[in-house]
């Protein structure tokens, strides 16, 4: 069954700047989809319409096989915008992630449940009595993807969700979406970062600067098409721009896979 099935989507925003070039996009239960594209590329105009948060200027978008409306999906669908700021807005954290259960009539015992497990999960003891205005960047991208959560959904779209955050809790947040892709969750992130790519998705799709679809394929298809990358002015992950640099054939996209391929050359140098 397909989770979501967009048709021919564009936006115009009010002062008449087009956004989105007619975007067909269907993706499966279960998936993990990067939207990679340029600054300005329409990543999260498109996220927002997904998630039915704006009307298309043109096209429409079906969930779950149904003609159900976002609006009447809340509790399948979550979106995290990529200012958090914007999706705190309660006196405390733990207010904000009380927020999308209680919305949603989920009773408090079940939320409270939730709300600690999501507290532990996102390193967010500690911070829940808190106001939001007053954690730090890394701390309200945390909060907001825990708020997100929080409604359990099928489907989630997930604007630049590491942006600014450190190492150890850019882990904490892909082991997190791991857990739930594993339990059968979906999952499009938008980022202009294809180093994050092959640790956050299996299917790329790469917008153009004019909101456009140019490539909509596996990982290791998109990121290693140095032409299409380079036409819309994204790089191409830095360890595997050092391998083509390098004159390596088929090159890795990850630090692992590259530790990997130098063992085989030290290796074969051996022998
Ligand atoms: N509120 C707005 N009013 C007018 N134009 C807007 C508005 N928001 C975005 N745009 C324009 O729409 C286009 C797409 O913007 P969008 O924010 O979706 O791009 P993006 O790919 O998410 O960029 P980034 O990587 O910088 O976050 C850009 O040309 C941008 O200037």
């Amino acid at each position: 069954m397909n989770t979501l099935d967009a048709r021919d989507l564009s936006f115009a925003y009010p002062d008449g700047t087009t956004a989105l070039g007619g975007i067909d996009l269907t993706i499966e239960a279960g998936e993990r989809v990067a939207i990679l594209g340029p600054n300005g590329a329409g990543k999260s105009t498109l996220l927002s319409l997904l998630a039915g948060l704006r009307d298309p200027a043109s096209g429409e978008v079906r969930y779950f096989g149904t003609d159900e409306s976002a609006d009447d999906l809340r509790d399948r669908i979550a979106h995290c915008p990529q200012t958090p700021a914007d999706y705190l807005f309660n006196a405390t954290v733990r207010e904000d992630l009380e927020y999308g259960p209680a919305q949603l009539g989920i009773d408090r015992g079940t939320a409270t449940g939730r709300i600690d497990a999501l507290a532990a999960e996102f390193g967010l003891d500690g911070l829940l009595e808190k106001p939001p205005f007053r954690l730090s960047g890394g701390e309200q991208r945390r909060a907001s993807l825990a708020a997100a959560l929080a409604v359990d959904p099928e489907l989630v779209l997930l604007d630049e969700p590491v942006a600014d955050v450190d190492a150890d809790h850019r882990e904490m947040i892909l082991d997190a979406l791991d857990r739930r892709n594993e339990a059968g969750t979906t999952i499009v992130v938008s980022t202009p970062d294809a180093d994050l790519v092959p640790r956050i998705a299996d299917r790329v799709v790469l917008l153009d600067r004019t909101g456009s679809i140019v490539r909509d394929g596996q990982v290791r298809e998109v990121l290693t098409d140095h032409e299409s990358l380079s036409a819309v002015g994204v790089s191409p992950p830095r360890v595997t721009e050092a391998f083509v640099r390098a004159g390596f054939p088929d090159p890795p996209l990850t630090v692992e896979e590259a530790v990997d391929r130098l063992t085989q050359v030290t290796d074969d140098v051996d022998e």
